[in-house]
């Protein structure tokens, strides 16, 4: 073990362990995450660095991989849908698997859209594996699901749909398991009678069921990209195939081609609800994983001077501190409201399933604005946490490249992130109610007072200095006011429809004010939700602690929006002049228990994959072990010396 990184342990002042509970959700949690982690002992799991194979060979050992994590998963007995969660997750480390797509979406798909007699067909086939899926809706001219142009047109002398991509734009591309999948959820706009009824889901067979040769479909993978190089994503080109009428999910065409409108159009979206809302989570687990790896090697790195002295371990610069103690704040923010969005996603979907799709707006709003503010932070979090580590980050033995490569396309897939932050519409009627005298229910309540409390650009010398900058819950307050942005937004709309817009060119020219809305209601919905956090933790060490991140997290975040607060009048130039003093004090509280806080998140060294993340901190003897393993040196004269240089 690294003397600096036992000195760093022996410094904590709250107990790791009781920690890990709190993040896991209680100690059974934890013991039980903890035994499912030992999967990966098993020799069978053994595999190469990806970083050492080529594309082909990554997509293979990954095959390999996912068909062994199919094989031991009934071996080992792991039934629970949070638990195979867990266990796909510590095996899948940081990379994604060839079978992802048919977990996270073609079985969610099925559950949630199949009538009775479609489950009792195509459950067993899914769940066993037969059939192997893959979600296809992206085209290659669009994602805008109203522009999307794939058709399915019901023939009722056949009682058939006929699929049809009838130009290259209508091509679906990039749904995963383009090679291993052998079956689709295609999304395609339903016609029936004559009469387009917007988009709907079906079942389409895309191979044949023993050979895995394709049907007469094109299908194919659409070659390298910037990562998810384990991952197939495909195209697939439909030429007038033929389908029965069953494999249309939820049924709504009768056998004479009568069109039955269902409770909400939007349930065929249900599963990218699904995923937005799991991907808040994700993003928390990554920021996790990046700020272990950062912090651990910060805490056994030497270099420079401070003093005279012997070189400093780099965690020791206040500059370090100042790019890594925020985002450690963030893990743990995102932590909170990772779980909040998934009590929140099953709550609200266990009433969707007994009909009250009351809520079902919010909960598109809100997933749809977490999955793009988590992401994005998380994105560029990462990359911060790669720079903190100097040159030693830049290698791949670091896992950071990997992990930025691996989580950019969050930013991307299940909605781009502008254009999910766009799902305003939401805020601004909720803002509109609000002022019409409406008592709004939950999150959004906080505009019910604002009528009394507007937020407007006042100089800030006119107005008192109520906020406590040390006031935890003085900052939510005041993060709450900055969320009324979105009646900025409201009025820049209003402006334009007054300069005789239409609604559509008023929204588009507000699209700005709209975004820093959406982003500042997520950003209120974070600092409240760690707070709110902070009443149920009772051991009083780790309330200290996390208190003294959600200080940081929330002045981080006025530091960097400070433009937002100041016009607004929430806080004096004076308050915005002692804030980066008091996030320089929150800083120094926090450096004796950085190695402790990252060690609460306690990933296995088999999961975390970094040798600078290594719990034991020997990092420079592992990194020259990891080089010495390069495929460049399996030989000591490459042969390129033979074929060009000699
Ligand atoms: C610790 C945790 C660990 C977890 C590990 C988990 C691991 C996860 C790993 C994941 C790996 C995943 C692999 C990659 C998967 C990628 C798959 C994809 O990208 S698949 C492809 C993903 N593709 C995309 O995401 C496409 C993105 N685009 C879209 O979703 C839509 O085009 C749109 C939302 C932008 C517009 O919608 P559109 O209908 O075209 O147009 P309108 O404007 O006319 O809207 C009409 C009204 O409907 C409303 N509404 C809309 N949606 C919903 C909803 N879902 N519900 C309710 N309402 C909704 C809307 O608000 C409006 O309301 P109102 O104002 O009338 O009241
Ligand atoms: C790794 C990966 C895996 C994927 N897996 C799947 C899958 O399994 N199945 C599937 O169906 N799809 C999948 N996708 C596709 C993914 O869902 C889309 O790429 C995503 O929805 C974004 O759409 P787009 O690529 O068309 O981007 P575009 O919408 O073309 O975005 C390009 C730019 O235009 C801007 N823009 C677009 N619309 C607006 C607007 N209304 N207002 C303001 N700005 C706008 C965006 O902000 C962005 O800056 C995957 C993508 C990736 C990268």
């Amino acid at each position: 073990m690294n003397p600096d990184i036992v000195k760093e342990r022996q410094n904590a002042s709250f107990d790791v362990q009781k920690l890990t509970y709190i993040l896991d959700g209680g100690p059974e949690k934890t013991k039980r995450r903890r035994e499912i982690s030992l999967v990966l002992n098993d020799p069978d799991f053994d595999e190469e660095d990806p970083n050492f194979l080529s594309r082909s060979e990554r997509y293979e050992q990954a095959v390999r991989k996912s068909a062994q994590m199919i094989l031991k998963l009934r071996e080992y007995g792991i039934s629970d849908p949070a638990e195979i969660n867990c266990y796909k997750s510590v095996v899948r480390g940081n990379f994604h698997e060839s079978l992802g797509l048919h977990y996270v979406m073609f079985l969610p798909t099925l559950y949630s859209q199949c009538d009775q007699e479609q489950s009792k067909k195509w459950l067993p086939l899914a769940t066993s594996f037969e059939v192997l899926g893959t979600y296809a809706q992206t085209e290659l001219g669009h994602t805008h699901l109203r522009g999307l142009e794939t058709t399915a047109t019901f023939d009722p002398t056949t009682q058939e749909f006929v699929l049809n991509s009838p130009t290259v734009t209508s091509i679906k591309w990039w749904p995963g398991a383009g090679k291993t999948s052998n079956h689709a959820v295609v999304l395609a706009q339903l016609y029936t009678r004559g009469k387009c009824h917007g988009l709907h889901a079906f079942i389409v067979q895309l191979r044949h069921m023993d050979t895995h040769e394709p049907l007469p479909i094109l299908v194919g993978d659409i070659g390298p990209k910037f990562g998810f190089s384990e991952v197939d994503n495909g195209f697939l080109k439909l030429d007038h195939v033929r389908i029965p009428r069953e494999n249309m999910l939820m049924k709504h065409v009768e056998p004479d081609g009568r069109y039955v409108k269902p409770a909400s159009a939007k349930l065929t979206y249900g599963t990218m609800v699904f995923i937005r809302s799991l991907l808040v989570g994700l993003s928390a687990l990554v920021m996790a994983k990046s700020c272990t790896i950062a912090i651990r090697y910060s805490a056994v790195r030497h270099q420079s001077e401070i003093r005279s002295e012997p070189e400093p371990q780099i965690l020791d610069y206040q500059t370090q501190q100042y790019k890594l103690f925020p985002l450690l704040a963030t893990a743990y923010a995102f932590s909170f409201v990772g779980q909040y969005m998934t009590e929140t996603y099953y709550r609200i979907s266990g009433d969707i399933n007994q009909g009250d799709l009351s809520e079902l707006p919010e909960l598109h709003a809100v997933s749809a604005g977490l999955k793009a503010f988590t992401t994005w932070t998380t994105n560029t979090g990462i990359e911060v946490c790669r720079m903190s580590c100097g040159g030693h980050g830049y290698s791949r033995s670091s896992a950071l490249p990997d992990l930025y490569a691996e989580f950019t396309p969050t930013c991307t897939y299940e909605g781009e992130n502008t254009v999910m932050m766009l799902q305003t519409a939401y805020l601004v009627k909720s803002y509109r109610q609000a002022k019409a005298g409406e008592q709004l229910r939950g999150i959004m309540s906080y505009l019910n007072d604002m009528e009394q409390r507007h937020v407007r650009a006042h100089p800030a010398s006119a107005r008192p200095a109520l906020v406590d900058i040390n006031d935890l819950s003085d900052l939510v307050e005041s993060y709450k006011l900055r969320a009324a942005l979105v009646e900025s937004a409201a009025k820049s709309i209003q402006q334009e429809l007054q300069k005789r817009r239409s609604h559509e060119d008023a929204w588009n020219n507000s699209a700005i004010d709209l975004v820093k809305a959406s982003d500042a209601h997520c950003h209120y919905m974070v600092v409240k939700l760690f707070t709110d956090k902070l009443s149920e933790i009772g051991d009083p060490d780790i309330n200290l602690v996390l208190t003294t991140l959600a200080q940081l997290y929330a002045l981080h975040g006025i530091a960097l929006n400070s433009g937002d607060f100041l016009q607004a009048g929430l806080l004096t130039v004076p308050q915005m002049q002692q804030i980066p003093v008091r996030i320089k004090e929150l800083l120094c509280l926090i450096r004796p228990n950085a190695v402790a806080l990252v060690d609460a998140f306690d990933f296995p060294d088999k999961v975390l994959s970094s040798v600078l993340g290594r719990y034991d901190g020997n990092v420079y003897e592992n990194l020259f072990e990891w080089a010495r393993r390069s495929p460049l040196n399996a030989t000591e004269v490459h042969e390129s010396f033979h074929k060009y240089l000699k």
